[in-house]
Formats: structure tokens, C-alpha cells, sequence
């Protein structure tokens, strides 16, 4: 019978908590004095008062040894979007969020704090100052964001206040900072191969960039708040940096930084956005043969060459968020967090 009501309110579970926003969520978790249980399919670090448990969250038995005696849950782990692997996040995003749902529930849990993303409503047109209530894409831009469309769905629907399991979802968008595996990486390396030359349209659109700080900002506070009474029960919030930037000055900003030359040169957006999805469906053809992974996937190419930013007014007005790191501030962590990446070294 699960216990709900006699936990202690500080010990939370962190799935996905070896990840880059996983792990900067772990540590400010702890510097809170919680207590925090980690788990996922592998371990990336040690740190005292936390306790890894290595597994598939789509094993429920795995999962349950992870959740006992833990009152608030974090779900952060998901495969890569660059894995472009439609079956695996079927399995792990849609099935395996089914599993920690019914984890949950068997564990006694109180609180889920699903990581969702603000790409949920994106189809790939522009979206200026959007707020949570825009529709679901109907046309998803890739399998990743059609899985992260069930999986918010899924964790939403199961709020339920008679129950006592409260749920909630965060969308971050664009993610960075120190030990992020996706976009300075791939970044540098897009200029290293010198594919970093070219802006996609005119470059004047604005997009949201998150520190990841913040963004575990917005986890914590959503956790706090969530409340029988609160109007936080079975809703979406995004959580950005709440400046939007121009795709291309972020980008030349972090290049720079690191000692690479801006892109320059510009092409038409339908041009580059043509090419790419035809990239894309060779690379899926020939899959059973070779593996293609193209840099300018369609997916990459929309990010960069549309309008894309979102509307944080519910979550400072239902949580009273505030990002704590200003971009210009956020860049400059990032770029000294990156020695390794630096042009000659
Ligand atoms: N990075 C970004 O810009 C954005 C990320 N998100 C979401 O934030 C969350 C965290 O993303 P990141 O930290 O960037 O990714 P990450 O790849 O660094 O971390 C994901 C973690 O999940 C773990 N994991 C994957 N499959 C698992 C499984 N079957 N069982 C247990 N653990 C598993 C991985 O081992 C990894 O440690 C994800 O849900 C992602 O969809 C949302 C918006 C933007
Ligand atoms: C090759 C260049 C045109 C772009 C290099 C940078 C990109 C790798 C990143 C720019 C925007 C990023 C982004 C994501 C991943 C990395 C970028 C494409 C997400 C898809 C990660 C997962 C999400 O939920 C949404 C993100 C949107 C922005």
C-alpha cells in the first residue's frame, strides 16, 4: 500500500539525473538539502548524499527500488533528438513514461516534474511570444518531438488530486551551458568540418536560449509550488531565459568566444530547408545499408531559420519565476566552460 503523507518532503528521485540538465539539477538539489536518488541507464559522476541506481526506466521493477520512500519525482531522461531513432523513442518517451507513471503510483509518490520541451507546439513556421495554451504541433518536425508530445500528454492526464500524485511539466527551450553534449559541441564541430559559413534566411529571427541553471530554477520552484490548491496541477510552463536573440548572434557569440569566425554568407531558407529533407530521406533509405547522420537535419534548419520564442508570463505568475543567470552572463560561463573546444587547442 503506498505511503503517501509520511515522506519526507525533501527526498526526490531524478531520472535522467546523469544527463546535462539532470546532473546541474542533482547538484542544486543537493546544495538545497535534499536527498536525492539518481536514476539511469548509466552513471556519470559521484557526489555525496546522492544514490545512483543504474537501469532502464522502462523496467518498472528497476524503477521501484529507485522511488522508495521518495515523495517528488524529476523526470529528465530521454534519448537524444540527434539519434533520429523512431523506435527507441516510442519505447522510452511514450512507453517507458507510461512505466514511471505506474512506478509512481505503486511507490506512493506525490509529485512528477516531467522535463517536456517548448518544441511541443512547434510545426516549424514561426511562433512569436507563445504561450502554453497554442495547440500541440499536429505535424511534428521530427519523431523526437512527436514522442515529446505524448509523453507531456501522458504525464499531464494523470494528475489527479483524489489520488494525491500532483504532476506538472516544464518546456524548456534551448538548453546550454557547461557539460552540455548537444549544441557547443556540435557547434564547434559544424565549424571545425568548416560548414559554419553560412547564416539560413536574413538572420534577423528570434529564438529563446535557456542557461541551464534556469532552467533547473524553474524545475525546483514547479516542484515547491505544486499544491493540491495550486493552480500548478496538470499544467504546462515554459521556461526560458526570457530574452529572445537572434538565432545567428547567439550562435556567432558562442563562436567567437571560442576563437572561430561568424557565419557570413546567406541562403535562402526554402533553399537550405529543401536540401536538408532531401538529405534526410536518403539517409533513410539507405539506413539498411549505411548510416547517414547529415549536420543540417530538417529539424536544425527550421530551429535556425524561423522565429521561435515563448511567452514565460504563467510561470512567473503561477510560480513567480525570474531567470537567475542573464544571457549575456550565461554566454560568457559557457564559453570559459568549453577550454577543450577552443580553436587550436
Ligand atoms: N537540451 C535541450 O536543449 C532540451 C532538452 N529538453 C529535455 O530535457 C531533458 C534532458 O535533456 P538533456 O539533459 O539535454 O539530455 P541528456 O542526453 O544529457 O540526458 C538524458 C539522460 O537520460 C538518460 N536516459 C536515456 N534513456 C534512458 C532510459 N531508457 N532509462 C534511464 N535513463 C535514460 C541518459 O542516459 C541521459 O543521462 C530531456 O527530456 C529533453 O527532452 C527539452 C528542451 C530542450
Ligand atoms: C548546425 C547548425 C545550423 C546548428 C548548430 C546548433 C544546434 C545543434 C542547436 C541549435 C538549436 C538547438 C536545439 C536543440 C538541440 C540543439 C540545437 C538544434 C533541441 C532540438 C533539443 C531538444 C529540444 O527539446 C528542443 C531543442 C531546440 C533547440
Amino acid at each position: 500500500i503506498p505511503k503517501r503523507g509520511i515522506k519526507s518532503s525533501k527526498r526526490c528521485a531524478v531520472i535522467g539525473g546523469s544527463g546535462f540538465l539532470g546532473r546541474h539539477l542533482v547538484e542544486r538539489l543537493v546544495d538545497r538539502g535534499y536527498t536525492v536518488n539518481v536514476f539511469d541507464i548509466r552513471q556519470a559522476y559521484e557526489l555525496p548524499g546522492v544514490t545512483f541506481h543504474q537501469g532502464d526506466l522502462c523496467d518498472r521493477q528497476a524503477l521501484l527500488l529507485a522511488l522508495k520512500e521518495v515523495s517528488v519525482v524529476f523526470h529528465c531522461a530521454s534519448p537524444a533528438p540527434a539519434s533520429d531513432d523512431r523506435a527507441l523513442f516510442q519505447r522510452v518517451n511514450i512507453d517507458g513514461t507510461r512505466t514511471v507513471i505506474q512506478a509512481c503510483h505503486e511507490a506512493g509518490v506525490q509529485k512528477l516534474i516531467l522535463t517536456s520541451s517548448a518544441s511541443v507546439v512547434f510545426e516549424g513556421t514561426d511562433i512569436k511570444n507563445g504561450r502554453e495554451d497554442l495547440p500541440y504541433a499536429k505535424k511534428p518536425i521530427d519523431y523526437y518531438t512527436e514522442t515529446k508530445i505524448v509523453q507531456e500528454k501522458l504525464v499531464l492526464e494523470a494528475c489527479s488530486k483524489e489520488k494525491g500524485f500532483l504532476t506538472v511539466a516544464i518546456r524548456p527551450h534551448g538548453i546550454f551551458g557547461p557539460r552540455d553534449p548537444q549544441l557547443v559541441p556540435i557547434l564547434i564541430d559544424t565549424a571545425r568540418r568548416g560548414k559554419m559559413k553560412f547564416i539560413i534566411g536574413d538572420g534577423s529571427n528570434l529564438v529563446d536560449f535557456t542557461y541551464v541553471e534556469n532552467v533547473v530554477h524553474g524545475h525546483i520552484l514547479a516542484a515547491e509550488h505544486l499544491k493540491a490548491d495550486s493552480p500548478l496541477c496538470g499544467q504546462a510552463y515554459h521556461i526560458t531565459n526570457d530574452e529572445p536573440v537572434r538565432f545567428w548572434d547567439f550562435m556567432s557569440q558562442i563562436l567567437e568566444g571560442l576563437g572561430y569566425s561568424a557565419p557570413r554568407y546567406h541562403l535562402p531558407y526554402t533553399l537550405v530547408y529543401g536540401i536538408a529533407l532531401l538529405l534526410w530521406l536518403m539517409a533513410l533509405v539507405l539506413r539498411p545499408l549505411i548510416r547517414i547522420k547529415p549536420t543540417f537535419t530538417p529539424m536544425r534548419v527550421a530551429l535556425a531559420g524561423t522565429h521561435h520564442y515563448y511567452s514565460c508570463a504563467r510561470a512567473k505568475k503561477d510560480m513567480g519565476y525570474q531567470p537567475l543567470v542573464p544571457l549575456r552572463e550565461a554566454i560568457v560561463r559557457t564559453v570559459e566552460s568549453y577550454p577543450h573546444l577552443r580553436k587550436g587547442a
